[in-house]
């Protein structure tokens, strides 16, 4: 089983990169399918295991890819199938992404039921429902998803009961080629989705409002591939802010976008951190002597849930109690059992976790339970007294490109030790199994809420296309 291993102490300096934003490029990727002519040019493309799995989903479609040097050129003229490998599908949650683009330019797609990090029961509900406003026909059962149209989609007003990323993606990405004008109410408002709307007018789509709560989209009848910077992972940035306020560190997070990180640099600067924003970057300089705060995680322009972990972490170094409420995800306070192998004293109440600060850290064997967990409990390590051992590693590979290496440059005392492959092969077969039993919870509870208000057929056995 691979493993980072790191010895708390160190106090971070120097300046540290910012990778291209994961949740940005998935949706950006997924839609480069809506492409019929030309290739679509993706720069900044962080080399993830994420991006790897999409890239072969897209690849068992018929797309063809080349990736090199943080590029990614994808020319999708020529589509074969429009059924998602469930091997891949499992593996994360952005792989539902593809539903949409298909749906508007094949009339047909067939996806199982979406993985990713186990934080809760992630429905797609909502998607489902964007998709049938639109006059797609949607069939459920044994964890798949049949979705067909006998003609072109059709725009349509859509109130999201959420304001779900996703759901907001894949209902754009779908709208971008359908007859007609779509309304997007109550969307989201991330910077990832305005990333995809820029990308997506580029390529020829009539996409306005993205980055407000209303979204419209005005169907155009084919859409070109086109060069496009993906924006830089503000969760990635955000982790090395964490990072080098716990060690009383001075570091440049090159790249970083403030405007994106607003909720973060709030927080930090009421904790104490001093933070200097500039064109290209943050400055973050801390002593390490941290006042306590109360967060709530909310949509985005809210506190991100894709930083509560390691605003958990930094919380424990700092004197006097905090509240964290996580309102998005029901599940995201796994990392807390974690976090008390290290000395951490943290006690959940339903959503709330009230955190006392001030207890020294120590170093411990912990797992990192799900991706921002994992980037938190490596966030702790770094003040911890002693050594940590973090597992669970392949859920850190999905969203963090090198953070070993980064985290090094800057000063801290960490290596990443890789067991033989028969080892690693074995663990992360095991390790898997959690994420697989969650999504299968997830299918069931999407399956059953859905069957209960529309009473869909089951799938037929056989797809109807090849
Ligand atoms: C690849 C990607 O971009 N992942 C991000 C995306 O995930 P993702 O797009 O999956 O998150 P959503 O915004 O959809 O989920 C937010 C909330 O809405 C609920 N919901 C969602 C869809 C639906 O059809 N029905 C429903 O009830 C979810 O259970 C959750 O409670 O946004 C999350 C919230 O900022 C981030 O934590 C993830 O890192
Ligand atoms: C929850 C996350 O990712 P995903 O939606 O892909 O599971 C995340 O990036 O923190």
């Amino acid at each position: 089983m691979t493993k980072i291993i790191v010895r708390g102490g160190q106090r971070l300096s120097g300046t540290v990169r910012v990778s291209g934003a994961k949740n940005a490029v998935l949706p950006i990727l997924a839609a480069s399918l809506l492409a019929t002519e030309g290739d679509s040019v993706i720069h900044d493309v962080p080399l993830l295991d994420d991006v790897m799995t999409i890239k072969s989903v897209l690849a068992s479609l018929g797309a063809q890819l080349t990736y090199n040097n943080e590029t990614m050129r994808i020319n999708a003229e020529r589509l074969v199938c429009c059924e998602a490998p469930y091997e891949l599908v499992r593996k994360m949650r952005a792989s539902f992404l593809i539903m949409g683009p298909l749906l508007a330019r094949e009339g047909k797609v067939r996806i199982s039921l979406p993985g990713g990090c186990a934080i809760g029961t992630r429905p797609i509900d909502q998607h489902l429902k964007g998709f049938e406003a639109m006059g797609a026909e949607i069939t459920l059962g044994h964890g798949f998803i049949e979705a067909s149209s006998a003609s072109r989609l059709r725009g349509a007003k859509i109130y999201l009961d959420v304001p779900s990323v996703g759901a907001t993606e894949n209902i754009m990405m779908a709208a971008a080629l359908a007859e007609g004008t779509t309304l997007i109410e109550n969307a989201a408002k991330e910077p990832e989705i305005v990333d995809l709307a820029n990308y997506l007018n580029a390529m020829g789509a009539k996409v306005r409002g993205a980055g407000t709560g209303l979204i419209r989209i005005e169907g155009v009848e084919r859409l070109q591939g086109v060069a496009h910077q993906v924006i830089p992972d503000r969760v990635e940035a955000g982790t090395y802010m964490v990072a080098a306020a716990i060690t009383g560190g001075d570091v440049f997070v090159e790249n970083a976008i403030a405007d994106h990180l607003t909720p973060v640099i709030s927080k930090l600067e009421e904790m104490g951190v001093q933070i200097t924003v500039s064109d290209n970057g943050i400055r973050v300089r801390s002593t390490g002597e941290l006042k306590s705060v109360d967060v709530k995680t909310l949509p985005h322009p809210g506190f991100p849930t894709d930083m509560q972990s390691q605003m958990m972490a930094l919380l424990l170094m700092s004197e006097g109690t905090s509240l964290i409420t996580e309102t998005v995800f029901e599940n995201r306070f796994m990392h807390v059992e974690e976090f008390k192998k290290m000395n951490a004293q943290i006690k959940v109440e339903g959503r709330t976790a009230i955190v006392s600060g001030g207890y020294p850290l120590t170093g411990a064997k912990v797992c990192a339970t799900d991706l921002r967990a994992g980037a938190a409990l490596i966030c702790a390590a770094l003040r911890a007294d002693g050594e940590t051992e973090v597992a669970g590693i392949h859920h850190v590979d999905r969203g963090y490109v090198d953070i070993t290496g980064k985290l090094a440059a800057l000063g801290a005392d960490i290596r990443r030790v890789e067991e033989s492959d028969a080892v690693a092969a074995a663990a992360k077969h095991a390790a898997a199994e959690p994420v697989a039993v969650a999504a299968a919870a997830s299918a069931a509870d999407t399956e059953s809420s859905y069957k209960r208000d529309k009473e869909v057929p089951m799938l037929k056995v056989q797809p109807t296309w090849a």
